[in-house]
């Protein structure tokens, strides 16, 4: 068994420059919906805001579907792009998380849905505040975490769905916003 995480990040995949533009657009230009949802008569609040963008006809139970599914925006297709060209592999879909402060968070969990096949490769793409993503081994004992930085990209393969959990945790260190585009193959 494998008992280093099978992770990768690119740092700089974007400049800096280029970053703070992708940044500011999604905190300024972007449609964020509310995240106050109701689900089975309960009310709940996510931790950051989020949206969800996929090719027509793919159909996913992100979330238990919270989150409704959007068409591509033309600076995500471009991003796509850039991705797709780098890594030889295609996307049909996007989830792109905006952490506001250090107090957004996402908890614990695998992105090992059926949705995304046997075989999860999902590229996570990175802009402002840097933030830890922390990863435990899903059996033993094991843990580790990487800083991910403004512009980079991590490449998640497949094994690490199978094996880790990951999260990026609360930190009263940040204050400054941060975006992050996962990227995922649906599988029809
Ligand atoms: O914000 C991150 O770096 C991770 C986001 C994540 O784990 C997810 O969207 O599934
Ligand atoms: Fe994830």
């Amino acid at each position: 068994m494998a008992t280093k995480p099978d992770i990768e990040q690119i740092a700089g995949f974007y400049q800096p420059a280029e970053s703070d533009q992708i940044l500011r657009y999604f905190q300024q230009e972007h449609d964020w919906p509310e995240n106050r949802y109701r689900y089975s008569g309960r009310q709940f609040v996510l931790p950051r805001l989020q949206t969800w963008h996929a090719d027509a006809n793919i159909r996913y139970s992100y979330s238990n579907n919270l989150l409704e599914t959007r068409a591509w925006t033309p600076l995500l297709l471009a991003i796509r792009t850039k991705v797709e060209l780098f890594l030889a592999n295609s996307f049909n879909a996007v989830l792109v998380n905006y952490y506001r402060d250090g107090e957004d968070h996402v908890g614990w969990h695998a992105d090992d849905e059926p949705e995304l096949g046997k075989q999860p490769l999902i590229v996570s793409l990175s802009f402002g505040a840097e933030r830890r993503f922390e990863f435990k081994h899903k059996l033993s004992s094991k843990t580790g975490s990487v800083v991910l930085s403004q512009g980079s990209l991590l490449i998640m393969r497949p094994s690490f769905q199978h094996l880790w959990l990951h999260r990026v945790p609360k930190t009263h260190d940040v204050c400054a916003g941060r975006i992050n585009l996962t990227f995922r193959q649906v599988v029809i």
